[in-house]
């Protein structure tokens, strides 16, 4: 689920209040030679090759070449996990494949916790590494719900390239598209893998359609595949012009064949469209194709590299992560059109310098810059994934809190291997591994203290929900909190805070399954049954014009007096424009000593706490001090707070407040013979309705709901369509 805006509804207008260049050198390698795994041909690029082409340049280069970081994001059930459990067998990082929800209850790798198991969902990231083809991949499978977006965005913020997975069936879902949004926000080039071609219904080529409309990418495929559905057999690889088939007990011998000769002419116009497609974007391409040159392999192969690199083009494969099939060729794309850490630009904010920004060449020999991404409570304490960015890091070393200024010892240094962990005693620049016991905040940056960059930070959405939980028995208040404290440190998305009319613990989140999920793991990992109240969603207030305030707080009983004028406007922050609360002082002269501005900030900040509307919290707007007065005895920081906070409410109506509220893209896919029924019920409770799509004997509705609707609408559905309803 995705968050869109909500329109209007007078008085007050409700609309939501979410908004929540790399480099493109060209390919550095040469295809030199060929590498026969299985039956198949594997372009190997020889790295002797690449040092040969400049003797100067640095030693750790070709190892940087041969590492790619990269995330596999999707709307839920897209596959993800079992892609990554292929990847894992087939680079020989595990030597048995286990399902998700499979028979034999063991569950994939990537989702070791137990809940995961059990519900057959991610719920956190996972980090692994594999080998393939002489290059290292660091991989990091993220949760498909909407309610755990924040593991994709952390993921997001520290990859060099991403497999976007799209189900052959549904096709570009509400998730993909928040996904696909994530990905651009973070500048991340990518492939697309479209999942499931073995399903009943795959129509990879609508699905191609629908990326290009809904996620406006450009893109084409690399890949045609040969059967659909039951029929699936295997892959036409455009770029090779082979026919590759899937053998062995699990897909693990490649074979290369010619092209089946009645696809011919098909293949041929799709590997003309791609290279149509790569033209638009690349010159050197475009330049042999007007030219009527013939292309090369090779020269379509760093043409789909430039092109991707650059996030001008997305290249598409196909497969059928479950079927064993199209795995092999799809990690051969990463490494093909996915690019290593140097040919991303990094940037760090010197903080010597005002912020300047610093461009991280992803020197190892540089001073080490590391930002902490992930925190975990583990067995040993906390563990932190660290992305290096420069330099080098080792046990035992000291490194720099540069947010906190603090000096840590490195006591240890591991990989992760989705919950298994393997000790390092050093890592560089590029890579991506933890640290135990070294006490941070999520975002926080490492440097050998010899220089003082900080990376800028995630994308942090605003919990949507928020629900009363109350430990049943007084005993376990200890427990209680410590896990309440673990989880608020853990993840950024999830808050605790305090009722101040009842004094109950509130917690706060992404959505039900969010909160549902914390409660859960209270009670396994910390033996702690709680009671839970009713969802409530967060609502929060804005202000629509700009209004003036012009207050003088002045108070004469006896004592010292209180005195302070403040004079300004205030005007809204459009939504979306990241910054919510902005206090700026334009005051010229010394109307107000500076001492007291501090405290008027202050001041207008406490006040918008809460709006006069509902009581939420007021956000996007911008407090501009203009004016004011003092009084040599009787003014105070108390009298200046008090008279921001009088003077907000003077001007909060003129202001003219709305109520802004979470709105969720919902994706229901239900039966057709329930369509009237479905369609006309939520209609009474959406915005709009973005899409409705027929599918054999179901359709797919892609309707805008307030969160407030939301509670319970499972249930009705559910009774509406006797239990045969699809809702995430
Ligand atoms: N038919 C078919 N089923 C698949 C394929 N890939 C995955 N599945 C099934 O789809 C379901 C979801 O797969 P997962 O790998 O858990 O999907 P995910 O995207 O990781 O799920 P979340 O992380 O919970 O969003 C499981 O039942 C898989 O067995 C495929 O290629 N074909």
């Amino acid at each position: 689920m995705a968050r869109f805006p909500r329109g209007s509804s007078a008085p007050h207008l409700l609309y939501s209040f979410f908004n929540s260049s790399k480099s493109t050198r060209p390919s550095p390698h040469s295809p030199t030679s060929a590498l026969l795994l299985g039956n198949f041909h594997l372009r190997q690029f020889s790295s002797s090759a690449v040092r040969a082409k400049d003797d100067k340049e640095p030693w750790w280069k070709e190892s940087m070449e041969h590492l790619r970081n990269i995330g596999i994001s999707a709307h839920i059930d897209s596959g993800k996990t079992t892609l990554t459990e292929r990847i894992l067998y087939y680079t020989g990082r595990i030597h048995e494949i286990h399902e998700v929800r499979g028979r034999d209850g063991v569950g994939a790798k990537m989702d070791s916790m137990d809940l995961e198991r059990e519900k057959g969902i991610t719920i956190q990231s996972a980090a692994t590494y594999c080998t393939w083809n002489g290059y290292q991949v660091n991989i990091i499978d993220t949760p498909g719900h909407v309610d755990f977006t924040i593991e994709v965005e952390r993921a997001l913020r520290v990859l060099d390239g991403a497999i976007l997975v799209l189900c052959s069936v549904g096709g570009v879902q509400s998730q993909s598209i928040t996904v696909d949004r994530q990905m651009r926000r973070y500048e991340v080039p990518r492939v697309a893998f479209i999942n499931k071609l073995d399903r009943m219904g795959a129509d990879p080529w609508k699905v191609l359609s629908q990326a290009r409309a809904k996620l406006r990418h450009h893109s084409a495929a690399v890949q045609v595949p040969i059967g659909l559905e039951e029929d699936f057999q295997g892959l036409i690889d455009l770029v090779q012009m082979k026919a590759f088939y899937f053998r062995g007990s699990s897909g693990e011998n490649v074979v290369a064949e010619d092209i089946p000769e009645d696809m011919a002419a098909f293949v041929e116009a799709k590997r003309r469209e791609l290279i149509e497609t790569v033209s638009d974007v690349d010159d050197k391409l475009a330049d042999a194709f007007l030219a009527d040159e013939p292309i090369s392999a090779s020269d379509l192969e760093e043409a789909i590299r430039r092109a991707t690199i650059a996030r001008k083009f997305i290249p598409v494969f196909m497969g059928s992560a479950f079927k064993n099939k199209g795995v092999q060729p799809l990690l051969n794309g990463v490494l093909n059109y996915l690019p290593c850490p140097i040919e991303v630009n990094n940037y760090a904010l010197d903080q010597t310098k005002d912020e300047e920004k610093v461009m991280l060449g992803g020197n190892p020999e540089g001073p080490l810059v590391a930002l902490a991404f992930k925190l975990e409570e583990g067995r040993f304490g906390q563990l932190t994934y660290l992305r290096i960015y420069e330099g080098v890091i080792r046990k035992g070393d000291f490194v720099v809190n540069i947010n906190t200024g603090k000096r840590i010892k490195v006591p240890r240094l591991v990989r992760m291997h989705s919950d298994e962990m393997e000790d390092i005693q050093e890592a560089h620049a590029g890579q991506i591994v933890a640290v135990f016991g070294m006490d941070c905040a999520s975002g926080d940056t490492f440097t050998d203290g010899s220089v003082k960059y900080t990376m800028t930070s995630m994308n942090v959405p605003e919990p949507v929900m928020s629900l009363a939980v109350q430990p049943v028995s007084k005993d376990s208040g200890g427990q209680f909190s410590k896990a309440l404290n673990r989880f608020q440190r853990e993840d950024p998305t999830f808050r605790v805070g305090l009722d101040p009319e009842s004094g109950q613990t509130i917690i706060s989140g992404m959505g039900e399954l969010h909160l549902d999920i914390y409660v859960e793991r209270i009670r396994r990992e910390y033996k702690v049954d709680a009671t839970v109240g009713k969802p409530r969603v967060n609502f929060r207030e804005t202000i629509t014009q700009r209004a003036e305030f012009d207050y003088l707080h002045k108070k004469q009983s006896g004592g010292q007096g209180q005195y302070g004028r403040v004079t300004g406007y205030v005007e809204p922050i459009p939504l979306g424009e990241g910054s919510k609360f902005e206090f700026e002082n334009m005051i010229v002269g010394q109307a107000i000593p500076s001492n007291f501005i501090p405290a008027i900030e202050k001041g207008f900040k406490e006040a918008a706490n809460s709006g006069s509307l509902i009581g939420h919290p007021v956000e996007n707007l911008r407090i501009v001090l203009t004016d004011g007065a003092s009084h040599a005895v009787d003014s105070s920081e108390l009298a200046f707070k008090l008279a921001a906070i009088y003077a907000f409410r003077q001007l909060y109506t003129a202001a003219k407040p709305v109520i802004l509220e979470p709105v969720m893209l919902v994706e229901l896919k239900v039966p057709s013979e329930f369509q009237g029924t479905v369609a006309g019920d939520i209609n009474k409770c959406v915005r709009s309705i973005l899409s409705l799509t027929p599918h054999f004997f179901a359709f797919f509705l892609l309707p805008q709901v307030p969160l407030n609707n939301m509670f319970g609408y499972s249930t009705s559905l559910r009774s509406m369509t006797q239990v045969r309803q699809r809702f995430f």
